[in-house]
């Protein structure tokens, strides 16, 4: 019979370092195969969970359970299911890139062929002869999820993995997040990047001040804010009167750059603006997890 329990169970989870509590009764469930996203700004306490999930802090109170055990206090039979990124990723000194997975695979007994074949999967093989301090930002990311995949784990935890990379860094390293996600692999993720939680997460929990504020699909989390989409179009297009007159109820703004329109019924006014020759500069933009966040706490999303 197929385990239908939880990969992960997280409940009432506590932390605190002091005043304000940094972790302040968490629970979630992941499942087996999940690729999970925690989201939230600077502070929002994600680390701190992450950090319980793995056995590398002790909760004040409250559980955290993967596959069934307690991580707490380290519990080596899970080490060889689970792989860990730090956020501050820790190597070896001025040892190669194919030196360093070969010693940390060698660690699980992990043969030298098949750690190799880890710097492939995150694009690393041209960069093998390579040592560390020589590789790019974005190149050590992938070396360091590399070293925390070498023994094959079934559940990966990333802390950030793409914090302060170019986007072009970033968007190569979502593909090799989506690669390990499609080996069926359960993922979890912390980010304080509403578009990668977006692009990324089957699920996501929104945290804030040390406690989730929502969860679920990025998807949902959006359409059920049932927030206007905003449609735009060059300053000078059409004049903010006559975008009033072309339904009832829209809410007409204009910057100087753009004038803006929020619709809940974006179709008849999108043609309305055809039929009058009007979409020059035109863009069409849905509610985002950002406008979840705004709702949930009334500020703006920062990260
Ligand atoms: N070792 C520590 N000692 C004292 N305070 C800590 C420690 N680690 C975290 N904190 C505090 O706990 C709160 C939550 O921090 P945490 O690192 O878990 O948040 P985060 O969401 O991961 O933030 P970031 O995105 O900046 O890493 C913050 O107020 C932080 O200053």
């Amino acid at each position: 019979m197929q385990d239908m329990s939880p990969t992960i169970k997280v409940e009432e989870l506590r932390k605190s370092y002091g005043e304000p509590r940094a972790v302040d009764g968490v629970s979630f469930d992941v499942q087996t195969g999940e690729f999970f996203g925690i989201l939230g700004p600077n502070g929002a306490g994600k680390t701190t969970t992450l950090e319980m999930m793995e056995g590398l802090r002790k909760p004040d109170s409250g559980t955290v359970t993967l596959f069934g055990e307690s991580p707490w206090p380290r519990n080596p039979r899970l080490l060889p299911r689970i792989g860990v990124q730090l956020q501050a990723s820790a190597f070896f000194e001025r040892l190669t890139a194919r030196e360093q997975i070969r010693t940390f695979a060698s660690l699980y007994g992990v043969p030298a062929r098949k750690a190799d074949e880890w710097l492939a999967v995150v694009g690393l093989e041209d960069m093998a002869g390579k040592r560390n301090e020589d590789l790019s930002g974005g190149q050590q990311q992938r070396l360091s999820i590399a070293c925390a995949l070498a023994h094959g784990p079934d559940l990966v935890f990333l802390d950030e993995p793409t914090s302060g990379l170019d986007p072009q860094a970033r968007r190569n390293l979502w593909d090799v997040l989506r690669d390990i996600s499609a080996q069926g692999r359960t993922v979890v993720l912390t980010t304080h990047y509403l578009d990668e939680a977006e692009s990324l997460c089957d699920r996501v929990a929104i945290m804030d001040h040390g406690r989730i504020l929502q969860s679920g699909p990025p998807a949902t989390l959006v359409r059920d804010l049932d927030a206007p989409t905003r449609i735009s179009v060059e300053t000078g297009t059409i004049t903010a009167e006559a975008a009033r007159g072309l339904a009832d109820g829209l809410e007409v703004s204009d910057d100087g750059v753009s004038l803006t329109i929020a619709t809940r019924t974006p179709a008849p006014v999108l043609s309305a603006l055809a039929e009058r020759d009007a979409l020059r500069g035109l863009s069409v933009r849905g509610a985002t997890l950002e406008d979840v966040f705004l709702h949930l706490t009334g500020r703006e999303y920062r990260a």
